[in-house]
């Protein structure tokens, strides 16, 4: 559900497996174009799609006896676009959510909104997360992920759907934390944007992912995650590859920022969903909600959201107090 960046590239991971896939694009004309040249002119037009995939805009015929639907909106639209589309889904289908953010307002993720909207069991619901940039995907090149499911037959069950030769999944239970991870890096990336247009090196870009992966675990823990999980795939994985890679919509947008740009001049560069720009604000809301301080999400948001300026960010950063490294990395101790 969704033919953008990540849903086109997915749908073609999935019938590289060998599962027929039915995508559901909002325009009629995307889904048009992808039944008639096995591409997805907005997105990828130079990359050709399986026999297996076709295309509708109708979501009930997308969903008639879908056994895995796997959802791929932005993450501020998943509600609505599940109340409508909740009726047609199959009693036991298993949901699959690509998406990473955070709700506004709820502060939920996107699994809790699934669950919220649609009613479904939490053994039904999956997310998967990794170092998942969607153009080395659809070039084929190897990667990894995690397909996350408090289930883990259910998570076994979509990792043979999307096991391909380029394309390796693992499975965790650990819901909570995969999610986080890959919700929160978007943030850190856009601050390592910032660092990057401002002409930083590598040892600020450095202490961005370290210190980001710091916060990240800190909020996880508190919510209940296991702090392995930011050590793999959906944590640390993910957080190096779209903080360093110019593919990334949130490195990207960062970058415009640091260069001086405003979020609408930034916006225009990136078009496609930079998550993170959204995502800061539920996150620091989540954070607070829950008594843990992310300092460097705290500035990404403010920057964002109210105007200060990303050197005037970096010196609050520089100038907070000092402490033991090991306390920091603790959920107890900010
Ligand atoms: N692109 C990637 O490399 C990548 C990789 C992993 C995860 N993700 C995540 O996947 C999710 C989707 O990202 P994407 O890259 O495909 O974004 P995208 O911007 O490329 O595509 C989003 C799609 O949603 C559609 N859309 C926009 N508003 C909508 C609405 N109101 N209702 C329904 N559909 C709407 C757009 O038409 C588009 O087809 C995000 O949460 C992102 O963080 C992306
Ligand atoms: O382009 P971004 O910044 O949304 O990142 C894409 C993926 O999430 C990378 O794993």
């Amino acid at each position: 559900m969704g033919a953008g960046s990540w849903g086109t590239v997915f749908a073609k991971i999935l019938a590289d497996a060998g599962t027929p896939v039915t995508v559901w694009a909002r325009r009629a004309e995307v889904a048009e174009a992808i039944n008639a040249t096995h591409r997805n002119p907005d997105y990828f037009p130079d990359i050709e799609l399986p026999g297996l995939v076709s295309a509708t805009d109708d979501a009930a015929v997308a969903l008639q006896g879908a056994d895995l639907v796997v959802l791929s909106v932005p993450s501020q639209t998943l509600r609505g676009n599940l109340a409508v589309w909740k009726e047609h889904l199959e009693p036991v289908a298993t949901l699959l959510s690509l998406m990473k953010g955070i709700e506004l307002g709820s502060t939920e993720r996107m699994t809790e909104v699934i669950a919220e909207v649609t009613g479904a069991a939490e053994s039904r619901i999956a997310v998967l997360s990794g170092p998942n940039l969607a153009r080395e995907i659809a070039e084929e090149q190897p990667t990894a992920s995690v397909v996350a499911c408090v289930d883990h037959g259910r998570a076994v069950d979509v990792q043979k759907a999307v096991t391909t030769s380029y394309f390796r999944p693992y499975t965790n239970t650990d819901v909570v934390g995969c999610e986080l991870g890959g919700a929160v890096k978007n943030v850190i990336a856009l601050a390592y944007g910032m660092a990057a247009g401002m002409g930083m090196g590598d040892n600020t870009k450095a202490t961005i992912i370290t210190r980001g992966l710091a916060e990240t675990t800190r909020l996880g823990v508190r919510l209940g995650a296991d702090p392995t999980t930011f050590a793999g795939l959906a944590g640390l994985g993910d957080l190096v590859a779209t903080c360093s890679s110019p593919l990334s919509r949130n490195h990207t947008f960062g970058e415009q920022l640091g260069l001086g740009a405003t979020l609408e001049e930034a916006a225009r560069v990136t078009k496609q969903t930079a998550e993170g720009v959204k995502s800061c604000r539920s996150i620091t809301d989540l954070a607070r909600k829950v008594g843990v301080e992310m300092p460097i999400c705290d500035a990404v948001e403010r920057v964002c959201h109210e105007g200060l300026d990303p050197r005037a960010a970096v010196a609050e950063l520089m100038g907070r107090e000092t402490k033991p490294e090991i306390d920091s990395l603790r959920s107890d101790n900010d």
